[in-house]
C-alpha cells in the first residue's frame, strides 16, 4: 500500500493528461490515469511511476467498471482530475452531444457521486473538472462541445455545495493550451490572435492551475480561468 498521495487524471494518456500526470510523479505522488487504449510505444517505454487502468466512459457501464476497479481495489484519492474530453465540431455524427455529455458529464457525475468510497477520509481532497473557455460563452462552431463543458462546470458547482467541506470541487476553464498535430498555420495564426496575450502556453500552465487549486485550503465552487486574455478582445 503506497503512503504518497494517489492522484487519478482521466484520458491522461496523451497531451496535458500525460504531461500533468509525469508532474506529479515528478513531485512524489503515486498516479493513476484511465485510456482506452494502452500505447504500443509503452512497451518499450514504460509510464514511470504511472498506473494506466483501462476506461471508456462511451457507456454507464464503462464508467461503472472503473469505479468498481477503484473501490475493490480500496484505492483512496487525493484528487480526482477529470480531464477526459472528446473534442466534436456540429458537422459531424448525429451523436456526437451524446458522446460528448458521456465523457464530460455522465462519468464525472457518477465518479463524482462515488466521492465517499473514493477518497480517503482522513485527508481534504481536491476534484477538479477541466472546462472550456467557451462553455460559459457558447462557440458557433462547436455547440455542443460548449454545452456539454458548461453542463460540466453546473456538476462542478453541486459537488463543491454537495462534498463540502471534506472534498473541494473546481473547475478549469482554458481556451488554446496546446495545438493539435493536424493543425494548419492559418488555423494556428487564428487562434493565437483570439487571445490578448496571443501564444500557445502549453500543458504546464494547467499543472500550474491544478496545484493551485490543490494547494490552496480556501478555494471550492470557483472555475480558473485560464484563457491568456482572451475575453479581453
Ligand atoms: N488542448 C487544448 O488547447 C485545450 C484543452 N481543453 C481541455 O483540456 C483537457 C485536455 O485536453 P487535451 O489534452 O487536448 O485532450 P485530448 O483531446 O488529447 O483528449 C484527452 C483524452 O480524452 C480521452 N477520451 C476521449 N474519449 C473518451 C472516452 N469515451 N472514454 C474515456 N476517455 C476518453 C482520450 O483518451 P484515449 O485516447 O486514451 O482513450 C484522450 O487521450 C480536455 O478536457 C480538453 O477539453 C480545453 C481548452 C483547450
Ligand atoms: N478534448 C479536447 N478539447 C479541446 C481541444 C483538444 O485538442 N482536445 N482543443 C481545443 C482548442 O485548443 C481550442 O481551445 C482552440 O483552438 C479546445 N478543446
Amino acid at each position: 500500500m503506497s503512503d504518497r498521495p494517489t492522484i487519478l487524471i482521466t484520458g491522461a494518456a496523451q497531451r496535458i493528461g500525460l504531461h500533468c500526470a509525469r508532474r506529479f510523479v515528478a513531485d512524489g505522488y503515486r498516479v493513476l490515469i484511465t485510456c482506452r487504449q494502452p500505447r504500443p510505444e509503452w512497451q518499450q517505454q514504460p509510464l514511470e511511476g504511472i498506473e494506466v487502468l483501462v476506461a471508456d466512459f462511451a457507456t454507464i457501464e464503462g464508467i461503472e467498471r472503473l469505479i468498481d476497479t477503484l473501490v475493490e481495489r480500496d484505492i483512496r484519492l487525493r484528487a480526482l482530475i477529470h480531464n477526459a474530453s472528446v473534442w466534436l465540431n456540429d458537422e459531424g455524427e448525429a451523436d456526437a452531444l451524446q458522446a460528448m455529455f458521456m465523457v464530460h458529464m455522465q462519468a464525472p457525475y457518477l465518479m463524482n457521486l462515488a466521492s465517499d468510497r473514493l477518497f480517503d477520509p482522513q485527508v481534504t481532497g481536491d476534484i477538479i473538472h477541466i472546462s472550456d473557455h467557451v462553455a460559459q460563452r457558447g462557440s458557433a462552431r462547436h455547440i455542443a462541445y460548449s454545452a456539454s463543458k458548461a453542463g460540466l462546470e453546473a456538476i462542478s458547482l453541486g459537488f463543491a455545495a454537495r462534498l463540502a467541506p471534506r472534498i473541494k470541487v473546481n473547475s478549469i476553464a482554458p481556451a488554446l493550451i496546446m495545438f493539435n498535430d493536424g493543425d494548419s498555420e492559418e488555423y494556428r495564426e487564428r487562434a493565437l490572435a483570439k487571445s490578448a496575450l496571443g501564444f500557445e502556453p502549453g500543458p504546464e500552465v494547467v499543472y500550474q492551475s491544478i496545484r493551485y487549486l490543490m494547494d490552496n485550503p480556501y478555494v471550492t465552487g470557483t472555475c480558473l480561468d485560464l484563457n491568456g486574455g482572451r475575453n479581453l478582445k
